[in-house]
């Protein structure tokens, strides 16, 4: 023996109030989209019919009940019986189930998020010379239908929510005005509260005609404002026609969190779905908030999502070509205001750009790296010089960048977020470009060596220079190298730095910490250079004097000056080694007036 399935009213309320809609609001969007689909219905057949919507809140009312009243198409008893009272029935569906593309509901259950407010919902509805109707539910699941003596003047279908206890304020005449405006301003019928209109503006989307660029400007910048709180740095016009999409997207004017998911504000055939719907656009374009209508882009069943169907791929991909565009059109017309959206954006462009091929171009061509040579772009400093030549540190780049230029060593400056994953990713992106990493190891090994007599002849002070900074941990290299004002030059690379540290840590450590240090310095150890520089006049002194004691002084006084030039901390070793120099060589000096 079979049954049918029993439904707990109750039960199916609350879970769409629980876990279906993220608020009671969207009580106002489903009445309004029932009565625009009901007008939508009347006007397939009649054409020339009325299109009002009139909420009477319930201040207006007198006995605490909201109203909405439709000029739609009304239902027969049957359809009464048939549709209000069967949930998941719908007449927005055809024969094989789809949903019909001009209505915007096909769940049939829209009606009954009205269960969140309201206790008991009357519907009083007349279709084409048919009697009127009145049908009324309660949230317990019971319903009436009556044909009352009273005739609606005209076809077209009055709601009537009687108010949950508790749950007047959603009734009221501030509320729905609010919500009403908030879901139903765009639409292309007349919709009122009470005496109020709320369907006044002009959508984003549209152009209206003869506005001049100025006055849509103003325009689109006031609607941003309100709908998202900021003056938008530029404007995009939207186009997906695959999907039915017009829109615009506002450009923040402030940095955005590339890792935050973007919401923006979505309308079904002109009525809000929702102010938060995500994955509309590509991930990396976190930097604009969209207002778009769609008429072919299909909503889940709460509304607050879009299908992530194949559509919604391409419709995807379409306004990111919108985006890309954009881009282009400001790169090849007006360059100076795609660097003063990199200034804001660069942060959350070049996050993606470690992964993201466009985004990484769009780094290449526009944003301006330091570098030893001034200031350039990527593709800039490439046409120049070949090859993009970088240090993968700030630090380093402090140390090197004076010496590599006196080289003719052109560099950049790659110690800033994601640079250094960025860079080496770059031929992955652009065609034709070489990248290459300078170390200061490399560096001293462009540095010119001294002939065999000249070695011959540094090699006593260079053994000297070595014992007196051994404490120090560094190694002694003469070269001959420009600028030969410079008399010494302290090179540290990222990786024996961090090595350094570690060992420092070791040995202040007890037993069992330093065997865990152990674990992470093993293998030769790499120590930081001090280049004495040949070409200096005073270095040269230094490494000619007959004098020990002036030569180990001065040896300590450039190391600590080359530690200062490189911007490196002065432990207290190097502290001590530049007091003890520096009052040593006072004191010679001092001497040697007497
Ligand atoms: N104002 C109205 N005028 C005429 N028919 C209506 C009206 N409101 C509801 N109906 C009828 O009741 C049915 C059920 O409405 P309900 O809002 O529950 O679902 P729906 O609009 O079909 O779909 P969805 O759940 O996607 O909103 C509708 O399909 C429609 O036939």
């Amino acid at each position: 023996m079979s049954h049918t399935f029993r439904v707990d009213l109750r039960g199916v309320v609350d879970l769409l109030s629980h876990h279906l809609y993220a608020t009671p609001r969207v009580y106002v969007r489903e009445l309004l989209q029932n009565a625009v689909d009901a007008i939508t219905a009347r006007r397939l057949s009649e054409p020339r019919a009325d299109g009002g919507i009139r909420f009477e809140p319930a201040e207006r009312t007198g006995d605490r009940t909201l109203r909405i009243h439709d000029t739609g198409i009304g239902l027969t008893e049957n359809q009464v019986h048939e549709l209000l009272a069967t949930i998941g029935r719908s007449s927005k569906r055809d024969d094989l189930g789809f949903a019909r593309h001009e209505f915007l509901g096909q769940f049939g259950i829209g009606l009954l998020s009205c269960f969140m407010v309201a206790d008991e919902i009357r519907v009083v509805t007349r279709c084409g010379d048919h009697p009127t109707v009145l049908w009324t539910g309660h949230s317990d699941g019971r319903y009436t239908v009556v044909l009352p003596g009273e005739q609606r003047a005209e076809p077209g279908t009055t709601v009537t929510l009687v108010p949950r206890p508790g749950e007047e304020h959603w009734l009221t005449e501030r509320t729905v005005r609010e919500l009403a405006g908030l879901y139903g301003s765009m639409l292309p019928f007349t919709v009122r509260v009470g005496d109020a209109t709320v369907t006044t503006a002009l959508p984003p989307w549209e152009k209206a005609p003869g506005e001049t660029s100025a006055a849509r400007w103003a325009r689109l910048s006031a609607y941003a404002q309100e709908a998202f709180g900021f003056v938008p740095f530029d404007v995009i016009d939207l186009a997906a026609p695959e999907g039915g999409v017009r829109g615009v997207a506002f450009v923040l004017p402030a940095p955005a969190n590339p890792a935050v998911r973007v919401a923006h504000r979505v309308y079904l055939k002109q009525m809000l779905l929702s102010e938060g719907i995500e994955g509309l656009l590509p991930s990396w374009a976190f930097f604009v908030r969209c207002v778009v209508d769609t008429t072919e882009l299909r909503p889940t069943a709460s509304r607050e999502a879009l299908y992530d169907d194949s559509l919604l791929e391409e419709v995807r991909q379409s306004l990111g070509g919108n985006l890309r565009g954009w881009l282009a059109r400001l790169g090849a017309g007006d360059p100076r205001r795609l660097r003063d959206f990199l200034a804001i954006h660069h942060l959350g462009v070049k996050a993606l750009a470690v992964h993201d091929d466009e985004m990484l171009r769009l780094v290449h061509q526009w944003w301006p790296y330091e570098t030893n040579v001034g200031q350039l772009t990527l593709a800039e400093f490439a046409d120049r010089y070949g090859v993009v030549r970088y240090t993968a540190s700030a630090d380093e780049f402090r140390q090197m960048s004076t010496v590599a230029a006196a080289q003719r060593i052109p560099l950049i400056n790659a110690g800033y977020v994601y640079d250094d994953q960025l860079l080496p990713r770059l031929p992955d992106a652009v065609d034709d470009v070489a990248v290459e990493v300078l170390n200061p190891a490399d560096l001293t090994m462009r540095l010119d060596h001294l002939d065999p007599a000249g070695e011959a002849e540094v090699r006593p002070f260079r053994a000297l220079a070595q014992r007196v900074l051994e404490r120090h941990g560094v190694e002694v290299v003469v070269r001959s190298f420009d600028p030969a004002s410079l008399p010494a030059l302290y090179l540290l690379d990222g990786d024996t730095a961090l090595q350094g540290d570690l060992r420092r840590a070791r040995d202040d450590s007890d037993d069992l910490w330093a065997s865990l240090y152990d674990a992470f310095t093993s293998g030769p150890e790499q120590r930081p250079q001090l280049v004495f520089n040949h070409r200096n006049p005073l270095a040269r002194q230094a490494m000619s004097t007959g004098d020990e004691e002036l030569a180990a002084l001065a040896v300590e006084g450039l190391f600590t000056q080359a530690l200062l030039l490189a911007r490196q901390p002065l432990t207290p070793a190097a502290t001590a080694a530049f007091n003890q120099s520096f009052l040593g060589l006072l004191t010679r000096a001092m001497g040697q007036q007497k």
